[in-house]
C-alpha cells in the first residue's frame, strides 16, 4: 500500500521536474557528460572484506525524522573518513525527507561512488542522478517490469553507471537476475508493510550466484549481524538509520566492522 502511496507522489514530482527541465535536455546533459566521473560502484563495493555503504538519510515513513540536525555534507564526509566504500543518498522527498540536491553537493565534496537511493519509475531519473554526480542508481523490483527493469539497468550502464537492483524474495532475485542485474540488494525490510526481518538477506544469499556482488540492505545494526553476513559471503551492507543515529562514525563504523579501534 505504502509503495503505492510513495510512487504516486513520484509521479507527480517528476511532471513538475519536467516542466523545469524537459527530457530532451536532461537526456542531452547527461549524454554529454564523462562516461566514468567517478571510481567504479560495483569495484568499491566489491573488496576482500565486507564492505559498507553508508546512507545519508534524514528520515523515512516508518521512522519519522531520524536526525533532526542533518548537515548532510559532513555527513557524508565522515562516512567517506570513516572508511565507507561508498555513499548512498536518499534524493525522495515527500516520504524520506531527501533531495537531489543533497546528492549533488556531497557527490562533489566525497571521491567514493555515489548511489541515488530513490524510487525509479522513469529514464528521465536516471539522466538526472547522472547529472547530479551519482556513479549508481537504485532499481526497484517491485516497481518495475521485467522490460523495464532490463531497459534501465542497461541504461545506467550505457551512462558509465551502476544499477543496484533491490528484490526481497526469490523470484524478484530470479527477475534481477534475467534482466541481467550484477548487483542485488535483498532489503530486509519489506516495502510493503515495512516490517524488518534480518534473516532475510542471510536466507536469499543461496538463491544469488557468487559472481553477482551480494548486498544486505536495512535493519543491520550490530556487529554479530555484520559477522553472520560476511560468514555467508555478503559483499557489501546498506547501513542507515545506525549510522546516521551514531554520532561518531569513525567509531560507529569500526565497531560494526569488529575492528573497533575507532
Ligand atoms: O536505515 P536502515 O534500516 O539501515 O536501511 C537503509 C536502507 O537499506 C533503506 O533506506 C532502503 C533500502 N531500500 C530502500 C528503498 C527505498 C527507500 C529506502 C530504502
Amino acid at each position: 500500500m505504502i509503495l503505492e502511496d510513495i510512487t504516486a507522489k513520484v509521479y507527480i514530482r517528476l511532471a513538475e521536474d519536467m516542466e523545469k527541465v524537459s527530457y530532451e535536455e536532461i537526456k542531452n546533459r547527461a549524454v554529454a557528460m564523462e562516461k566514468h566521473n567517478k571510481p567504479s560502484f560495483k569495484k568499491a563495493i566489491r573488496q576482500r572484506d565486507i564492505s559498507f555503504i553508508c546512507e545519508v538519510k534524514k528520515g523515512s515513513p516508518s521512522r519519522g525524522i531520524i536526525a533532526e540536525a542533518f548537515p548532510y555534507k559532513q555527513i557524508a564526509c565522515d562516512y567517506e573518513e570513516a572508511g565507507a566504500a561508498a555513499v548512498s543518498v536518499l534524493t525522495e522527498r515527500d516520504f524520506f525527507f531527501g533531495s537531489l540536491e543533497y546528492l549533488r553537493e556531497i557527490a562533489a565534496a566525497v571521491s567514493v561512488p555515489v548511489l541515488r537511493k530513490d524510487f525509479i519509475v522513469e529514464a528521465y531519473q536516471i539522466y538526472e542522478a547522472k547529472v547530479a554526480g551519482a556513479a549508481a542508481v537504485l532499481l526497484l523490483c517491485a516497481l518495475l517490469p521485467d522490460e523495464e527493469l532490463k531497459e534501465f539497468i542497461d541504461l545506467a550502464k550505457s551512462l558509465g553507471m551502476d544499477a543496484l537492483v533491490e528484490a526481497h524474495n526469490a523470484e524478484e532475485i530470479r527477475r534481477a537476475l534475467a534482466a541481467g542485474a550484477d548487483i542485488i540488494g535483498v532489503n530486509n525490510r519489506n516495502l510493503k508493510d515495512f516490517s524488518v526481518s534480518f534473516e532475510t538477506s542471510l536466507n536469499l544469499r543461496k538463491s544469488v550466484p557468487f559472481n553477482i556482488v551480494f548486498v544486505a540492505e536495512s535493519g543491520i545494526h550490530t556487529a554479530e549481524e555484520i559477522e553472520r553476513l560476511r560468514e555467508a559471503r555478503v559483499d557489501a551492507v546498506l547501513i542507515g538509520e545506525k549510522m546516521m543515529t551514531s554520532r561518531n562514525k569513525k567509531a560507529a563504523l569500526a565497531e560494526l566492522r569488529g575492528t573497533d579501534e575507532g
